[in-house]
């Protein structure tokens, strides 16, 4: 049995719905399929759910948001249309959606997650119908109804371990079981989404659940590219990337899929398989345990903005027990996450989403690490882009952060950190963010385009 996700680019439309039934029923053992919410149709079109989340801040600050109502419920009629399924079907996504928004506002978190989860929730409902109109038996299966339990954190819920022995059940269902994703239940009943394309970490835990052979992803690439394809034009597609690969680079801007989704399907030994729903006899992307490293050092660079460092200095840090731990508890007072800590004998630098500190907050930090710590010098640097060279082989290659360095430094790339994951499967750049293109580019020309001529 196979668990197959479908993401909101490969549901924008009727025409696009119509593809995913084709490649569903051309493989009998795609016995789950996980649907997004319908996404952009074209590059400045705007996801389903990004107008729910308007439609619900429209509602919290006025009571209402008809416009928005509107045009989210036009999404699902123009698919309707398309697939010429009855008009049943809206009328009640729309009811539906309006009762959900008329519903309690009291906890503001919980009503967005709520409404957020209509998206994909309909979606599902739509799809199972469009299958049921061309003669498949195939049913909308609730997450509540299958076992799919949550954390309590809303907007960045994670599966609770108890739900996989029930989702096993889902193999016992009939027909083809079209399953919403991006969320699931708290143990009292109440709707949670996962993080921002969360949809990927349903069809894992599913895959997980009914112990499945393979979790096919299907998106709008032919594969996952050693490069955001938005940086570099047409740059090399790779086709064997292990769990924890994707993982850093997913982690680290590969958002073709969730950080997040592959421990499940790593836990459960599943491979998974990125594939395109517009190119479906493409090969795609395979994630595996492991892989041969005949390839080079480095499989792939991934970079992401918006961060921050703290730099702390003090002579004699190294000889003072428990310096490290009382940097920790003072972000953690601030419920503040952070990425790398690289150390010398003397200094520390913590690098961090500078998103999670407003100004206030990191005025309070720079003075409590002055006072409590007694440091000599707290310097916070913002506006940095991380760039992660990654790649299982460089644990048997010697020479290549000299060559990363090399580049970085003829591209005229000013490097404000290095980190070497203690992996050894990933290698972190620190940059200005305005350097970033020019860097991932020069490491791009370096470890890929000059191998391949
Ligand atoms: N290294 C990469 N390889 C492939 N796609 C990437 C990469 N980095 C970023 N992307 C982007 O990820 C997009 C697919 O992810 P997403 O938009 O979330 O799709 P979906 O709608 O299927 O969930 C691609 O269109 C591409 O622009
Ligand atoms: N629709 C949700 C969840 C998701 O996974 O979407 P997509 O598959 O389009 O990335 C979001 O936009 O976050």
């Amino acid at each position: 049995m196979k668990v197959v996700k479908f993401g909101g680019s490969s549901l924008a439309s009727g025409e696009q719905v119509e593809k995913v039934y084709n490649i569903v029923v051309s493989d009998p053992k795609r016995k789950v399929v996980v649907v997004s919410a319908p996404g952009k149709r074209h590059g400045d079109d705007i996801k389903v759910t990004d107008l729910l989340i308007s439609c619900a801040e429209g509602y919290l600050k006025n009571g209402e948001a008809p416009e928005l109502v509107a045009t989210v419920v036009e999404r699902y009629a123009s698919i309707a249309r398309e697939l010429s399924l009855s008009n049943e079907i809206i009328e009640k996504i729309e009811a539906d959606l309006l009762e959900l928004l008329a519903g309690d506002k009291s906890k503001p978190e919980r009503y967005l997650d709520a409404v957020k989860a209509s998206g994909e929730d309909n979606n599902a409902k739509l799809v199972a119908a469009y299958f049921n109109h061309q003669g498949v038996e195939a049913h909308y299966v609730n997450p509540k109804d299958a076992g799919l339990l949550v954390s309590n954190e809303p907007g960045n819920a994670q599966v609770l371990p108890e739900s996989y022995d029930k989702l096993y059940e889902l193999r016992n269902r009939p027909g083809i079981v079209i399953f919403p994703g991006f969320f699931g239940y708290t143990k009292d009943g109440e709707v949670l989404t996962f993080s921002r394309s969360g949809s990927d970490i349903t069809g894992s835990i599913l895959a997980n659940g009914i112990k499945a052979e393979l979790y096919e992803n299907f998106t709008d690439v032919d594969a996952v590219y050693s490069v955001n394809p938005t940086i570099v034009e047409d740059p090399k597609e790779i086709s064997e990337l292990t769990y924890r690969e994707m993982r850093e680079l997913s982690y680290a801007g590969f958002s073709v899929f969730h950080d997040e989704a592959l421990i499940p399907a790593f836990r459960a030994g599943i491979p998974v398989n990125i594939k395109n729903t517009n190119n479906p006899s493409a090969p795609g992307t395979r994630i595996v345990n492991e892989r041969d490293n005949n390839n080079g050092p480095v499989v792939g660079i991934a970079s992401d903005g918006g961060f921050c460092s703290i730099y702390v200095s003090k002579y004699l840090m190294n000889r003072e027990i428990g310096f490290g731990r009382k940097i920790l508890q003072i972000l953690e007072d601030d419920n503040i996450t952070y990425e790398h800590i690289p150390s010398g004998i003397d200094d520390v630098t913590i690098i961090l989403r500078q998103g999670q500190m407003s100004a206030d907050v990191e005025e309070k930090i720079i003075s409590r690490i002055k006072a409590e710590l007694n440091a000599d010098e707290v310097i916070v640097e913002h506006d940095l882009a991380l760039i992660m060279v990654v790649g299982e082989g460089m644990r048997h290659n010697v020479g290549t952060t000299a060559k990363a360095a090399k580049s970085l430094a003829d591209a005229g790339v000013n490097i404000e950190m290095i980190n070497q994951g203690s992996s050894e499967v990933s290698m972190m750049f620190g940059v200005k963010e305005v350097d970033e293109k020019r860097a991932v580019k020069a490491l791009y020309e370096e470890f890929f385009a000059r191998v391949m001529v």
